[in-house]
């Protein structure tokens, strides 16, 4: 089964509308949306995660759906283990309090992005980029079938980053789907495919999307080096 069909999807809200989409995602895919800011990376995401109603067309997700959302969006007053923890608690419901295998997969999932020691520490007193690690590690223990991360890189440190971005490859050769939103070339360029929200949505591998010319049409400027070549232009 797929993770994501859509056919002739319209994701908008407010007075705002993507362009017409049509798109198949299979599992273990990972595919990078790009596009200026406010080009409707977040909004389509959101849509994939059943948060807006599509406009019009049809959706089809598989679930569980894991979703970071885009950073600075959340607060809590709970321990970075809480924190994380709880991505497992939502999938079951709040009825029973997290168990010693929760916090064991929190403390993993805080391990492998290379922020055990801030365990203990209250969440809401963390900087940026903590907080962001702590929202991935969440995501990472939320057993998603698909799993949809809003810019999961910004903020972070180069090191930081290039352990997420390994996460989210093990997440896919895990068989689920990831679909990370995010103005990271770099990061789009390892994933699978690259999906470019422009006027005309165009698809494809990361070396046909992540051109100087497609990038110029893109953001309305040149770019330079290329993300993909590394050459200059
Ligand atoms: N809550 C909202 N209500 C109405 N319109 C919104 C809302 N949030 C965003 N928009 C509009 O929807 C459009 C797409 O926004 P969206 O956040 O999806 O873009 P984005 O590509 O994720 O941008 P960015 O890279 O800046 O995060 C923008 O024109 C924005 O102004």
């Amino acid at each position: 089964m797929s993770a994501i069909v859509a056919e002739r999807l319209v994701a908008g809200r407010g007075g705002f509308r993507l362009p017409s989409l049509d798109l198949t995602l299979m599992p273990g895919a990972r595919l990078a949306l790009i596009g200026p800011n406010g080009a409707g990376k977040s909004t389509l995401l959101n849509t994939f995660a059943g948060l807006l109603k599509p406009v019009s067309g049809r959706l089809s997700v598989a679930a569980p759906v894991a979703l970071l959302p885009p950073p600075g969006e959340v607060e809590a007053p709970f321990t970075a283990r809480r924190m994380t923890a709880l991505g497992r608690a939502a999938r079951r419901g709040f009825a029973s309090d997290l168990d010693r295998a929760d916090l064991a997969a929190a403390d993993a999932a805080l391990d492998r992005l290379g922020v055990a020691h801030l365990a203990e520490r209250p969440f809401d007193r963390l900087s940026s980029g903590q907080r962001q690690l702590v929202l991935i590690a969440r995501t990472l223990v939320q057993d998603g079938a698909l799993v949809l991360a809003d810019e999961p890189t910004a903020t972070l440190d180069p090191a930081h980053a290039a352990r997420v971005a390994g996460a989210l490859d093990d997440l896919a050769a895990e068989g689920r789907a990831v679909v990370v939103a995010t103005h990271d070339l770099s990061l789009a360029a390892r994933q699978d495919r690259v999906l470019a929200l422009t006027p005309a949505p165009v698809e494809g591998a990361p070396s046909g999307i992540l051109t100087p010319a497609t990038l110029q049409a893109l953001y309305g400027a040149p770019l330079s080096p290329c993300p993909t070549c590394g050459r200059p232009h």
